[in-house]
């Protein structure tokens, strides 16, 4: 199949069209027949670099294999970049390197892997994708999440995509339970930080922008015109 500007590709159903019509095939009411053929393009698509999502899947599970989510259960780490995927395919992400990025998103972050071996392994598009969504850990906690917001504003559309998803994930994880030694005052202080974020990577993909607004106002973080960021 051939490559499209920016790692797109898929003749038949331009990206637009997916992003569009392939979240209703996850909602069983609003199936459509539009739908279905979104996602068979999408399926080819991603079907496409089989081998190459599963390298990463596999290189992802070795790196965080000690590691743990800071939920009451101690999920394994690992679910978070896999479902941090998957939620990239529900809003119709047909680049494999975006899937790719989003699997290998936290190993430079949280493990011993490097860009290097990132660059050797899967292609210096995929590790750039990696290193735009990396936090410099020697920084303090205030200072990355500040550089967050900074970033994201300038960051390419594959790395905000990978952005967007990640917030999405780490949101619903937090609405659906609070972390181990978390206060509410911690989990509404994220939410605030977190819309600040995903307001500046507005505008990249519809289906998880909408998602993540549906949590915002669930939690009613209002975001006011200056940009200020309010809990009611
Ligand atoms: N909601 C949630 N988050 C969990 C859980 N387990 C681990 N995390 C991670 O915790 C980080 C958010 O916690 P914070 O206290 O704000 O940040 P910190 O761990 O870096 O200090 C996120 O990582 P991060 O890479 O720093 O993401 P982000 O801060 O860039 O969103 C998230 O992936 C969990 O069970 N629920």
């Amino acid at each position: 199949m051939k490559k499209q500007r920016g790692g797109q590709s898929g003749p038949h159903f331009s990206i637009h069209q997916q992003q569009r019509t392939l979240h209703t095939c996850f909602v069983p009411e609003e199936r459509s027949l539009g739908a279905v053929f979104g996602l068979f393009g999408l399926v080819v698509e991603i079907m496409s670099d089989m081998s190459g999502i599963i390298q990463c899947v596999n290189f992802a599970a070795i790196q965080h294999k000690d590691q743990r989510r800071k939920d009451p259960e101690k999920t394994p780490y690992i679910n978070h970049p896999i479902g941090v995927a998957q939620l990239l395919i529900e809003g119709g992400v047909s680049d494999a390197d975006v899937i790719k990025g989003a699997l290998l998103h936290d190993t430079i972050e949280d493990t011993n892997t490097t860009q290097q071996q990132l660059i050797d392994k899967f292609g210096p598009r995929v590790a750039g994708i990696v290193a735009e969504v990396t936090d410099d850990k020697s920084l303090s906690k205030e200072e990355r999440k500040r550089l967050q917001i900074v970033h994201a504003a300038s960051a390419s559309h594959e790395a905000k995509l990978v952005k967007l998803a990640d917030k999405l994930y780490n949101l619903r994880d937090l609405d659906r339970v609070t972390p181990e030694g978390w206060t509410r005052e911690r989990v509404y202080q994220y939410f605030q930080w977190a819309a600040k974020v995903v307001d500046a990577c507005s505008g990249t993909n519809e289906y998880l922008e909408a998602q993540l607004h549906e949590l915002f106002n669930k939690w009613k973080c209002i975001n006011n015109d200056d940009g200020v960021v309010t809990v009611q």
